[in-house]
């Protein structure tokens, strides 16, 4: 007598499928984007290679060349891979500072930074510990700047100087963050705020004398505990551990229970992607959608990033 093997038939759980990879190598949009509530469009990918890093967020982005400006089509495009993927990687870019800025300029506005840049350009943010420069925001998921009215809208960061290992950035997708909530935890934070406020998440790095000039230009802010994406319509988990206080209308300890629980949410591997750079190397992320991490695990070695921020609107 012969005995089949036992198969499943069961799927895998949503954000593990796997996503299919033409033999062209073009990859042909698996998922479906929401663009209007009555418009749900299926297309591929037509100018440029995209390479997904996990199931829901990260890809790479294969066969171009930002030094060199975008046309209309072409920001499009990519303003939809963002959208879909939420990060997006570019390799062996090695972009001159203008070139980056010119690059994030297609997004809108660049976004000063009184409390990190140094030096005469004020948006763009050198992260340099070695020479003095601005602190990382090693070992704290954060999204940029929640602690303004109007956190950035993305960012785009490039590698100048890579350590022999490790310094890897993660990004974690606040979508399925959200979506993967228990439905009574969604139901408790439908409709809720929080305070934002840049003084915790910059105390670990900057002195009280460093941080105090600020508090008048920073004062704390609340925003919704679930933003919808401005573009896509979907719900988003919107609070970190970096900067977000007190959930508004409860006691500390209720308030603190919930945000454990939330921050816990958002750092669940499964929503992560994880970026091994190489110098020269771009991440633009979509900071609606998205927290990030730089690890710290290369010692006293030196790693040079530089970033410029994309002014955003207020959340709702
Ligand atoms: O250095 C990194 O990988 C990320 C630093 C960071 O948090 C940022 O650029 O916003
Ligand atoms: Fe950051």
């Amino acid at each position: 007598m012969t005995t089949t093997p036992p198969t499943t038939t069961a799927p895998l759980p949503p954000v593990l499928r796997p996503h299919r990879i033409p033999a062209d190598g073009l990859y042909e949009g698996r998922r479906i984007l929401r663009r209007t509530p009555d418009d749900w469009t299926e297309r591929p990918y037509e100018r440029f290679e995209v390479i997904p890093q996990a199931a829901t967020i990260g890809a790479e982005i294969r066969g171009l060349d930002l030094s060199r400006p975008l046309s209309g089509a072409l920001r499009a495009e990519l303003n939809r891979a963002l959208l879909e993927w939420k990060v997006l990687f570019f390799r062996a870019q090695h972009l001159a500072s203008g070139e980056q800025r010119e690059f994030a300029r297609n997004w809108g506005q660049l976004e000063s930074n009184p409390l990190l840049a140094r030096g005469d350009s004020k948006d763009v943010v050198r992260f340099d510990k070695a020479a003095g420069g601005a602190p990382t925001f090693e070992n704290v998921w954060h999204t940029d700047v929640t602690f303004r009215e109007r956190p950035a809208m993305g960012a785009v960061l490039q590698l100048r100087e890579v350590p022999p290992a490790g310094g890897d950035t993660l990004w974690a997708d606040m979508a399925a963050a959200y979506d993967n909530l228990p439905g009574q935890i969604r139901e408790r934070i439908e409709g809720a705020r929080a305070v934002h406020d840049y003084l915790p998440g910059f105390a670990r790095f900057c002195t009280a004398a460093q941080l105090a000039p600020f508090q008048a230009e920073f004062p704390p802010v609340e925003h919704p505990v679930v933003r919808r994406h401005p573009e896509t319509g979907r719900r988003m988990l919107f609070v970190n551990a970096s900067f977000t206080t007190r959930i508004t209308g409860l006691d500390e300890a209720a308030s603190d229970r919930l945000l454990r629980l939330l921050f816990q949410q958002a750092q669940v591997p499964e929503f992560q992607v994880r970026w091994r750079w190489q110098a020269g190397d771009i991440a633009f992320w979509d900071n609606r959608a998205t927290q990030h991490y730089a690890v710290n695990d290369y010692g006293s070695h030196r790693r040079v990033a530089e970033r410029v921020a994309i002014a955003g609107d207020r959340p709702h």
